[in-house]
């Protein structure tokens, strides 16, 4: 197996991602991480869940919060460094935000990341992940960990041209090692219903702003 990390890799995969998220707001990869890492999040994943650590999840920050099935329902766990695969995934996007900053001047710093499962017939109606001019998230990625997903399973992302809203760039399907990355600002997505539970871990680079004297809180 070769291991696109390697400091000696001549192809680094990631380099195209970056590529795609200059000339067009978001790209795709496909075995993005060796994939012995992949399985070690989803087993992490399944322990958590078995163990009750997921909560559903919500829209709007602090006092607009609220639980919205009719919009998202999927539930979630952050991502921390008990864990050794979320551990690691995490010092890996660490290591991929400098690249980041390199090619976008985002002046990126901080990296937060959630697991979140989809139950069967659960989605995600189209959004945003930032809003323009809060510049809190600036770049999100999404890394899919399902081992095998049927063509008629539902449950892509479809992403959408910024400047034609109704229009379909890119349907994503969230097959295990698959990453998407796109600019935060811009890029509406959606997840489609899916039909069975579908598991990922949805994460943000984010360049914390202060906001009328007050720092952005840090989630
Ligand atoms: O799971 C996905 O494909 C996208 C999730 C998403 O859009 C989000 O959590 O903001
Ligand atoms: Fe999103």
């Amino acid at each position: 197996m070769t291991d696109a990390f390697a400091p000696d890799a001549t192809y680094h995969p990631w380099d195209t991602l970056i590529d795609s998220l200059v000339d067009t707001g978001y790209g795709v990869i496909h075995n993005a991480l060796p994939p012995p890492e992949i399985d070690a999040l989803l087993e992490e994943f399944e322990h958590l869940r078995h163990h009750d650590q997921l909560q559903r999840a919500g829209i709007g920050r602090g006092k607009e919060h609220q639980l919205r099935d009719d919009i998202r329902g999927d539930s979630i766990y952050w991502l921390n460094h008990n864990g050794p695969a979320q551990a690691r995934y995490l010092e890996r996007m660490a290591a991929f935000k400098d690249a980041l900053n390199y090619a976008l001047f985002l002046g990126l710093f901080e990296f937060e990341a959630h697991f979140a499962r989809y139950p069967a017939g659960s989605f995600y109606k189209t959004h945003v992940d930032s809003l323009q001019g809060r510049a809190n998230r600036m770049v999100s990625t999404v890394l899919y960990l399902n081992q095998d997903w049927p063509a008629d399973a539902g449950g892509e992302m479809v992403i959408y041209d910024p400047n034609a809203p109704e229009r379909e760039l890119e349907r994503v399907i969230p097959t295990a090692n698959t990453l998407v990355c796109f600019l935060s600002e811009t890029i509406p997505h959606e997840v489609r219903p899916t039909t069975r539970p579908r598991a990922s871990i949805a994460g943000w680079y984010r360049r914390n702003a202060s906001l009328n004297g007050v720092v952005d809180p840090a989630r």
